[in-house]
């Protein structure tokens, strides 16, 4: 059954979250400041240590990569380099494991599961129509809010659609302020005509629907299909207290209208990697979010944060694994001494 029939019952989801264990992340930094190594010198994997473990015990068996899939109306407007139909030829690759992201999942020993919204019918034109009815955003939320696995231990974000930076775009714009040449980049391989099409399109429906919304409204009207199942499994996760993994500009936009309904709705996320694509840093800097890893990758379908999962098993390795000083009979004033 849909948890989510109303936006009000969404909204009230969205507002209602379970905060950090802030007494398991100060035993963390107390067990971190008893390892063997100079205080701090783990830098940021100390603090990617005291995220997760404010969220769950600090042990990461089992990873899961959820894709979330749809098409965009928007592409009648000439705004990506590529036909919808590379939607569903993607996700056949996937299920055939000839894509990047299937390589990615299987180094990071992570399961990989491709979920399909709305049986690949394009959203409306966003720049003449709401993207979903109320119906439809509903429905695709409560999909992603209920593909989360409940016995995973991280869960990495991504999606393919085709026309979807446009969408991201464009909701990065109404929520944060800023016109399509602010937010427009070239997704996957727009020439320069494509790209002034692109910032065209959004100033268009920026203008038709106007940038008075709530956020959940803003992401019905704007975003699309697999946009509002990411804004639904990012919610799902936190219910469950499950730590997620960003990928790309486009999963960032997509969870961004949490961050606005409640100022800690993120907080259980970090940003696997910061994409090439125009407008990811911005988007991360105005959501407080320092990406772990910068590959120059453009490429969406979870492949940067996927790649930045042996970085949190590292960081948790360490943590639970490395001696402490008193384990190795040395105090905190006698190692600074070689000889007495
Ligand atoms: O999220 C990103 O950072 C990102 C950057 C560039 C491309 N993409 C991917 O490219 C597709 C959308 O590109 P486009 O040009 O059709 O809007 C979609 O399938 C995304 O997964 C994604
Ligand atoms: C080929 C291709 C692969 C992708 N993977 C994620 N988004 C994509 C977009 C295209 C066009």
């Amino acid at each position: 059954m849909s948890p989510f029939r109303s936006i009000e019952a969404l909204q009230t989801a969205c507002r209602t979250l379970p905060a950090p264990d802030e007494s398991a992340r100060a035993a963390i930094g107390l067990r971190e400041a008893s390892l063997t190594k100079p205080a701090g010198s783990l830098g940021r994997l100390e603090k990617l240590v005291a995220w997760y473990g404010a969220w769950r015990e600090p042990c990461l068996d089992r990873v899961d990569i959820c894709l979330f899939a749809g098409n965009h109306g928007v592409l009648e407007q000439g705004v990506s380099a590529w036909p919808a139909s590379v939607t569903a030829a993607m996700i056949e690759n996937f299920r055939q494991g000839g894509a990047a992201i299937n390589q990615l999942a299987r180094e990071a020993r992570a399961g990989l599961h491709v979920i399909t919204l709305g049986d690949l019918v394009p959203s409306a034109d966003l720049t003449r129509a709401p993207a979903l009815t109320q119906e439809q955003f509903l429905d695709a939320v409560s999909t992603g809010y209920q593909s989360v696995p409940p016995m995973t231990d991280l869960l990495v974000l991504g999606e393919m659609g085709v026309g979807n930076t446009t969408a991201a775009a464009a909701l990065a714009a109404v929520l944060f302020g800023g016109d399509g040449a602010a937010w427009a980049g070239r997704g996957a391989g727009l020439d320069d005509e494509g790209i002034q099409r692109k910032i065209e399109a959004i100033d268009r429906a920026l203008s038709l629907h106007g940038r008075d919304h709530s956020p959940l409204e803003s992401a019905r009207r704007y975003g699309g299909w697999e946009l509002a199942a990411l804004l639904g499994a990012m919610l799902g996760a936190r219910h469950q207290r499950i730590p997620v993994l960003l990928d790309g500009f486009v999963v960032t936009a997509a969870v961004a209208p949490l961050a606005l309904l409640d100022p800690s709705g993120l907080d259980h996320g970090y940003l696997g990697h910061c994409s090439q694509e125009r407008g990811h840093r911005q988007l991360a800097d105005r959501l407080g979010f320092e990406p772990l890893l910068d590959l120059e990758l453009r490429l969406g379908e979870g492949s940067g944060a996927a790649l930045a999962v042996p970085l949190v098993r590292a960081a948790l390795a360490c943590h639970n694994g490395m001696a402490s000083f008193d384990d190795i009979a040395v105090s905190n004033q006698s190692h600074h001494k070689i000889t007495t």
